[in-house]
């Protein structure tokens, strides 16, 4: 339902958004993770039309955002609460909205019920709102017009225990329903209870993608050569799929002696060949947040 393929965003000669290619699913949710810097948002702002990437493309229901007839219809988009109109009350936010996605008003109480923001706080401006209470209504401005995905750019924040626990909730839902969820975040723990895949980005670059269970049990092979390019190849060649981590290792999804195999049939020379282990995504996350706030990006 969201495709993204090859996007690449430079500015000036720096490269902030890597060739990313990745898919997301009807029926899943899918976390998109990575340290502050990593390129979320300029990928999530790409795909959703605001950014023009340098390279690649991204799709939504098969079509560039910009080309979707009534997006808010298609797609729910939550990319930065603090854009609100802030002299607005949350109910007025969005009956605009509704009246210009073509929505009945009728939709609008339902949602902010959804999102739990009960009369009394729909009734109050959004600057006397809390960051937690504009995540709501982003993400009831999102859910308005009853679309089949969401794009959610790190919805948690801002958001208590209590109110995080709520919003897994309604997005495990909303994908158990049918719907296509990606929602990024900058910690592992928090998307690992919901998402069902994983990207996850560093330096622009996709270092890992697959099912959350094979990633987090480690189901795969980290390997390394003295000539990465060559050992990228011969994987390739043998239909294997790798990710990168930063420091020149690949992380293989399929087992040792598969992966050792295609390296000898082309003759490359392997420096090192073990299985990934338990919390092979957690050390990939770990050397991509190394200097970072490393507690707190596996807390
Ligand atoms: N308009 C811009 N001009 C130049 N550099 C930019 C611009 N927008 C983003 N960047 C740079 O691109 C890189 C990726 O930023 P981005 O906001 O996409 O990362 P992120 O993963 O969403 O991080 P965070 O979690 O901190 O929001 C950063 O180094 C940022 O400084």
């Amino acid at each position: 339902m969201i495709e993204v393929e090859g996007l690449t965003k430079r500015y000036g000669r720096h490269t902030v958004v890597d060739d990313v290619t990745f898919r997301c699913e009807p029926g899943t949710v899918t976390g998109f993770l990575g340290p502050n810097g990593a390129g979320k948002s300029t990928t999530m702002r790409m795909i959703c039309g605001l950014t023009p990437p340098s390279a690649g493309r991204a799709t939504v229901a098969g079509r560039p955002y910009r080309d979707l007839p009534n997006p808010g219809r298609e797609i729910g988009v939550l990319l930065d609460a603090s854009a609100q109109h802030v002299g607005r009350t949350g109910r007025e936010v969005l009956a605009v909205a509704a009246q210009t996605m073509g929505v009945a008003p009728g939709r609008v109480p339902d949602t902010l019920g959804r999102v739990g923001l009960n009369p009394t706080a729909a009734g109050r401006r959004v600057r006397a709102y809390s960051l937690g209470m504009r995540q709501r209504l982003g993400l009831a401005y999102a859910l308005l017009g009853d679309p089949r995905g969401l794009i959610l750019d790190e919805p948690a924040n801002g958001l208590d225990p209590e109110g995080i626990f709520w919003m897994r909730g309604l997005l495990r839902d909303f994908a158990d329903r049918g719907g296509t969820v990606l929602l990024s975040s900058h910690l592992l723990r928090e998307v690992e209870a919901v998402a069902d895949r994983l990207v996850v980005i560093g330096g622009g670059r996709v270092v890992a993608q697959g099912d959350r269970d094979d990633l987090l049990s480690g189901a795969g092979t980290l390997v390394r050569a003295r000539d990465p390019d060559a050992l990228r190849a011969a994987l390739g060649a043998a239909g294997l799929d790798a990710t990168g981590g930063t420091d020149g290792g690949l992380l293989v999804a399929a087992p040792a002696g598969v992966v050792g195999q295609a390296a000898a049939d082309a003759g490359v020379a392997l420096t090192e060949l073990r299985p990934a282990g338990s919390g092979g995504l957690e050390q990939i996350f770990l050397a991509l947040t190394a200097g970072t706030s490393v507690q707190e990006a596996v807390r």
